[in-house]
């Protein structure tokens, strides 16, 4: 396993901002770090890097306790940080070489892996400009570049796409992916639709703690399936909710309600057989799926005690 995680903490001062944090991410996979402003995720990522000292739990990194053997637990990380700290007044390939250079690597090494991650970020064209003049989406390949020096096994990307427009973002989440074949990977994020365009799997965070965890499939088959339904007629709410398929009925207004199915191909024709015999007028119905970004909303606006 890449990285493996358990039951991590941490605290400042009384608050504890990160609370018994277990999982595992293994090479080839993208692992979504997601959650609100002030979750704990930099404060995860600042522990997985060996930035900060967890309160409590351990970390390996490639089976390295990054603790007792930090050393060669480092050498497996690239960490690109939420402010990305460049030296403004370095030229890109000088930037990468100084990097390589931190990493322990000699000055040829230090050459050839500079022009390898310039290629693999795309970056040849600014390599001979400074970093200060940069656009933010160059900045961030930059970022990435420096974290992939040493060419570690785990990358650890604390919201890499934070200020980009939509074409930089393109760019940024396809390199993303592509690392993500040979790479274990941790990004964090605050957009659920980022998860869904570059992730194997999720974890959400509120609060400091662990409130879902799931690969993207699964988190798919837990999208229901929602029926908008209206009646000129009052809805008749137990014998609507009796028809077979139905799994909740939510009353909207006295003739508007939603009903959750879990077979939506079937559904229709119950529905049409239903209204036929109880003598309604259908006036709407409207099918729509639960997005990923409702079941987020969901999570993380109640209070994660009840939920883990
Ligand atoms: N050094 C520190 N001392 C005290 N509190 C801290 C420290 N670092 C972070 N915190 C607190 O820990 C909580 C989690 O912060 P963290 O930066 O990990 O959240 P986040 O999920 O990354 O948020 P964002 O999406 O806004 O970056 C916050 O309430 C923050 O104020």
């Amino acid at each position: 396993m890449s990285i493996d995680i358990s039951k991590l903490s941490k605290h400042f001062q009384n608050k504890t901002v990160v609370d018994h944090l277990t999982f595992r991410v293994k090479k080839g996979e993208i692992l979504g770090l997601l959650g609100p402003n002030g979750a704990g995720k930099s404060t995860t990522m600042k522990m997985l890097t060996g930035y900060i000292q967890p309160s409590e739990g351990k970390i390996y990194i490639c089976g390295y306790d990054l603790n007792k053997e930090s050393l060669k637990a480092k050498k497996n990380i690239g960490y690109l940080p939420e402010h990305n700290p460049l030296y403004l007044d370095m030229y890109v390939h000088e930037y990468l070489q100084f990097m390589g250079s931190i990493h322990g690597l000699g000055k040829r090494a230090c050459i050839q892996r500079a022009r390898l991650v310039v290629e693999q970020c795309d970056i040849g064209d600014v390599q001979n400009k400074k970093l200060g003049v940069l656009s933010k989406g160059y900045r961030q390949r930059v970022g990435l570049a420096q974290a992939l020096m040493h060419d570690p096994t785990v990358l650890v990307l604390d919201e890499p796409t934070t200020g980009l427009d939509p074409n930089q973002l393109h760019h940024i989440r396809q390199l993303i992916k592509e690392l993500g074949r040979e790479k274990a990977i941790i990004f964090s994020t605050h957009i659920m639709q980022e998860v869904e365009a570059v992730c194997d799997q999720v974890i959400i965070m509120h609060h400091g703690k662990l409130c879902l965890t799931a690969t993207l499939s699964e988190l798919d088959q837990q999208c229901s399936d929602q029926l908008i339904i209206s009646f000129r007629e009052p809805i008749p709410v137990d014998a609507l909710s009796s028809i077979e398929g139905i799994n909740k009925l939510e009353i909207l207004d006295a003739h508007k309600c939603k009903l959750y199915v879990s077979n939506s191909k079937d559904i229709y024709e119950h529905i049409f057989c239903f209204t036929k015999q109880q003598g309604l007028t259908l006036q709407r119905l409207e099918h729509k799926r639960e997005s990923l970004e409702e079941i987020f909303t969901q999570i993380t606006k109640v209070d994660s005690t009840s939920i883990t």
